[in-house]
Order: structure tokens, then sequence, then C-alpha cells
């Protein structure tokens, strides 16, 4: 059941207290609770998502960044970035980042799985033993259209009896064929993949969102959805956001200290409530959240620590360190027609009729989003370019780039109809960290992802931009694409890219999981923090390497096999 208030929560006593509502969290709250005899609490800072319009309709997606429901992060200056500060969103509301992200669903190569086994120890993280936390998690539903699918995905890849709804697009686009004419005309360059989410991920296939029934399918419309919310043991309090974690025991050195305190405000700190939970606290508030607490509870590098006045707990100097996310470049292209969304996105009067249809039927443009094709490829790395840098990919089917294709600009402008093929670079070599501004937990962190810091990642965006010129070449295009948006030749892509690269929000690795007894990391592989009894972390910020792909499917699969780590340990049902 849902609480807005704490002085509302029937009881105070709990086995698990999960702090963050968002993809991770829900999950673990809802598998532990398939066990009548455990009662969880999950305080979540956000609120709900009911009244949240733009989060349930996919075609509004973006339109909830920098909203309400996000936290209005922003980076530190970017170095290579001309010294911007971009914005760096987060949903602030119950799902998460679930609630306001753009759908994409991707699990990435079996090689990102295998090189996690691998690099952990734990041969449970393989891309083998998660299929059936794949399968719990997914159910393939038809697209709002009911159109024929046949050699759009492969169902034989695919769960249909999860909890969190997958689809293909709902709505056609005239660029679709076009793009599928454009792959059979670049000799080999781009292949067609049936199937990007059959742990071989490479060529170009359509894109599978996570989408069911014409809406959003987050964690809290699958994970929270009424038969489950309406357990009697499974509590959520809305608006709680937690400063800091607390030891629950006395005894003195690291090997004995226990956590399983939570201190949080619903009042922007005037008032603060502790609780404690008898089992664990389950740490789920994600990449940039979950370091953050962790430091404020004096948790992390206690010379860090130290220096913004907080007390150190417990030496952990990984925490907040090697924050990674996949620099983005969006190119937009004029395009000789009007069949594409965004004249409904700038225009509310246009929009109206498709609002009214998609709120009676869940059907029209407005049932899908606007990602309608996903690339993934790799550069010849023996390029002097690339300067003889390792392969940074997860192994030899793995991607170093992807590209979007998108049908409409993102943010469009007052005049004109666009192509957008987006490039993300999902091998990126660059990494930074987050840390404490103060020793005030209601302070926004310092979020520093460094992007494009090594001369691989700026050769990357450079490479990736050729190639994405090569296909917009292709003959297909003629007739449909008129000009790229701006004039971009070899001696000013650089200051280009700097002047226009973001992130595509995919922050992993701050609280990163390394093999048992090893001399850095923060968790173990079944994700109990190092050092500490009573509390795990289950988000994005526990894997160990970025994915080569978007990172909500990886924070599922970790999220729903936790929850098994957690049942075998205590037993439950
Ligand atoms: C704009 C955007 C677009 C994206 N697009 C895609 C996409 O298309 N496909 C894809 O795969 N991935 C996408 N991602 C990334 C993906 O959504 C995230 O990697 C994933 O959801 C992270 O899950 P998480 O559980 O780690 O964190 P979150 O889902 O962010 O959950 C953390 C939760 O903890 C809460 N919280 C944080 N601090 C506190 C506190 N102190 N007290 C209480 N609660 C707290 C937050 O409010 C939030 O609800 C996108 C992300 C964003 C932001």
């Amino acid at each position: 059941i849902f609480y807005e208030r704490f002085e509302d929560l029937p009881v105070q006593d709990f086995d698990f207290i999960v702090v963050g509502g968002g993809t991770a969290g829900n999950v673990v709250a809802n598998r532990l609770t398939e066990d009548e005899k455990v009662r969880v609490l999950v305080l979540e800072a956000g609120g709900s998502d009911k009244d949240a319009f733009n989060s349930h309709v996919p075609l509004y997606g973006r339109r909830l960044q920098g909203s309400q429901y996000d936290w209005n992060f922003t980076t530190t200056p970017q170095a290579a970035l001309n010294n911007r500060s971009i914005a760096y969103p987060r949903g602030f509301i119950i799902g998460g980042s679930s609630s306001i992200n753009l759908m994409v669903y991707t699990r990435g190569p079996s090689e990102d799985w295998d090189r996690m086994a691998r690099v952990t120890g734990d041969s449970g993280w393989t891309w083998r033993s998660i299929q059936p936390y794949i399968r719990k998690n997914e159910r393939f539903v038809p697209p709002a259209d009911h159109h024929n699918t046949a050699g759009q995905f492969n169902p034989k890849v695919h769960g249909f009896d999860g909890v969190n709804s997958v689809t293909l697009s709902g709505w056609q686009y005239s660029s679709d064929p076009r793009v599928m004419e454009a792959i059979t005309q670049t000799n080999g360059e781009f292949p067609f993949n049936e199937d990007m989410n059959s742990g071989f991920q490479l060529g170009f296939g359509w894109t599978q969102t996570t989408v069911g029934n014409g809406t959003r399918s987050s964690s809290a419309t699958s994970y929270l959805g009424s038969k489950y919310i309406s357990r009697n043991n499974l509590f959520v309090l809305l608006h709680a956001q937690v400063l800091r974690l607390k030891q629950t025991n006395t005894a003195s050195g690291v090997a004995n200290l226990a956590i399983r305190g939570v201190q949080f405000t619903q009042d922007a700190g005037s008032t603060t409530h502790t609780l404690k939970a008898s089992k664990e606290v389950i740490l789920s508030a994600g990449s940039v959240g979950t370091p953050t607490i962790l430091m404020h509870s004096g948790i992390g590098d206690t010379n860090e620590l130290a220096e913004v006045g907080i007390k150190p707990l417990h030496n952990l100097p990984s925490v907040g360190k090697n924050l990674t996310d996949h620099p983005l470049l969006a190119l937009l292209y004029n395009v000789n027609t009007t069949d594409t969304p965004d004249d409904i996105l700038r225009n509310a009067t246009l929009a109206e009729p498709f609002e009214r249809r998609w709120n009676e039927t869940r059907t029209g443009p407005l049932s899908s989003t606007q990602g309608r094709w996903l690339g993934w490829f790799r550069f010849n790395l023996s390029l002097p370019v690339f300067g003889g840098t390792p392969d940074p990919a997860a192994g030899p089917n793995s991607a170093h780039y992807e590209i979007i294709i998108g049908n409409g600009a993102g943010n469009p402008p007052p005049t004109g109809h666009f192509l957008a093929l987006t490039i993300a670079i999902v091998a990126p070599t660059s990494t930074g960290g987050l840390t404490l501004n103060s020793s005030n937990p209601l302070d926004h962190a310092l979020i520093n992802p460094n992007i494009l810091d090594t001369n691989f990642d700026l050769a990357a965006m450079r490479e990736a931009f050729f190639a994405v010129n090569r296909f917009a070449a292709a003959p297909a295009w003629d007739g449909y694409i008129l000009s790229p948006t701006v004039n971009i030749t070899d001696n000013n892509l650089n200051d280009f890219i700097r002047a226009n690269t973001g992130v595509i929000w995919h922050p992993v690795k701050t609280a990163a999981m390394s093999a048992k007894g090893a001399d850095y990391g923060v968790v173990d592989p079944d994700l109990r923090v190092k050092g500490i009894a009573g509390l795990r972390i289950v988000d994005a910020s526990v894997l160990p390497f970025i994915p080569t792909g978007h990172t909500q499917v990886p924070t599922y699969i970790i999220a729903e096999r936790a929850a098994d780590l957690i049942k075998q340990t205590y037993h439950l049902a």
C-alpha cells in the first residue's frame, strides 16, 4: 500500500527496508513480499506517478527531463566538452528512472554478462545463468497497432509471462522501410539483425521498448501494479528522502560493523525519523543516490570524507569512483515529409486529437516512442586514429558504438521535420567520479562522468560520425533526407563534437561489484557491502563495467537475481 506520511504507517517493524522505489528497488520489494511472512518497507524520495501524464504516454517521455519528476542534477564542468555542465536527469518519482527514461529495452551482448561473471568470480552472472531472470522480468506483448511482427523480433529469445511489458513500435512511419532498404544498400557495413536481444547484438534491428497497451511499463506500473501493491506485507512510503544509514551494533571493529538503520526526512530535514530492519537494508537509490547516501553515512574514502567534515565509519575507497556513462551525439537531418511527430511535439493544438485518441484507445502516434531502430557496430581498431588502444569492448562480438534512428527531433525547433541519427559510444574508456560537496545530505553531490576525456572516446565519436554519414548517403534516403541541419567538415568536426556531445544517462560503477576478497570494489558478487553486515546494494551502481547497451534491463536482471539471493539467505518462499 502507498503511504504519503510516516505517521500513517500502521507498523514500524520491517524485515527489509528498501531505500529507493526505483527500477531495482521495486523489483526487490515485489519479490520479497511474495513470502507473506516477510514485511518490506520501501522509502522513496519522489511522489506518485498517478497524475504524471507524460510518464505514461510513450511519445512524451522526453518531457519528464527537467520536470518535477526529475532530481534535476547537473554535472560538473566537463573539460572535454568546452567546460559545459550538462543536465543529468534521474527519476524523482516512484519507479525512479524507469518512470522517466526513454523505454529502450536492451539486454546487452552475452559477452557483457560473461565478462561480469569472469571478473567477479561468480558464474551466476553469466549470460546463461541470467536467462531465468530475463524471463521473470519480461512480458513481451503485441504492439499497440497489432501489426504483423514476423521478422521484426525472434520470439524464441523472449519471455511472455514476466512482469514488465516489452513490445515493438505500435505506430509506423515512412522512414521505417527506408531504413531496411539502406541496410541492404550499404554493402554489409550495417547488416540487419532480427533480434539484438538474443545475446548477439551486432547489426541494425527494430527497437524494443518497455511499453504495453500503448503505455509506459515502469517498475512502478509493473512490479507495484495493483495486484502487488495490495499485499498487506508491502509498504511504500513516498516523499521520504533517506539522509543516512545508521550503524545498529555497538561493537567496534570493521568485521562486526552492522548497518540496518535508516534515517530519513519528509520535510527537507526539519523532522527526521529512524527505522531499523530486522534482516537487511537494501540500498537501491541508483548510481547517484546510492554512493551519496553511503558517503553521508561515513562509508567511502576515509580521507575524502574527513575533508568534507563527515565522520568516517568504514573505509571503502571505491565508493563513488569510476562513474562512467555513454557519450551521446544527435545528428539531425531535414526531411522531405511531414510524417514525423515533430508537429505533435511542438504544437498542443495539433496534438489534441492524438491525445484524445490515446486517452480513448491507447493507440496512435502517442502510443510509441520516437526510437525506431538501433544499430550496434564495431570499429577497425587497427586504424591509426585509435592509437593502439586495447579493445575496450566486452568481447569480439560486442559493439563500440550505437546508432539510434529516431523519427523527429527530440525537442523540435519551431519549424521543420527531422530524422535523428544519434550516436552513442557504448564502449567508452573515460571514467569520472562522484564526490560530496558538503556534509549536508540534502545538497546535490558533485557528478563528473568525465565525458570524452580519452583520445579513444573522441576518436570513436569522429569515426562513428563518418559511419553515420555513410549510412545517410545510401540511395534509400534519396528524396527523403534533404540535408544535415548543420554543415560539418572534417576540419570543424572536433569543435562540433565538443559543443554538442552529451550523455545518454546511463551512469554506473559508483558502488561496483568485485570478487569476494578483492581489495577494490564496494559489493561482493552477492551484492553485500564489503565488511558490513545487514546492507546490500541493488541498482545500476553495482555494475562493474558499463553495459554495451542501455542500462534499465541490466538493472532489472540484477534486481531479479538479487531478490533470489536474498531469499536464499533467509530461506524465504
Ligand atoms: C532520461 C533518461 C533516459 C533513459 N533512457 C533509457 C532507455 O531508454 N533505456 C534504458 O535501458 N535505460 C535508460 N535510462 C537509464 C535507466 O533508466 C537507468 O539505468 C535505470 O533505470 C537505473 O535504475 P536504478 O534502480 O539504478 O535507479 P533509479 O531507477 O533511478 O532508482 C533510484 C530511486 O531511488 C530514489 N532515491 C534516490 N535517492 C534517494 C534517497 N536519498 N532517499 C530515498 N529515495 C531515493 C530515486 O528517487 C529513485 O526512485 C535512462 C535514464 C534517464 C534518466
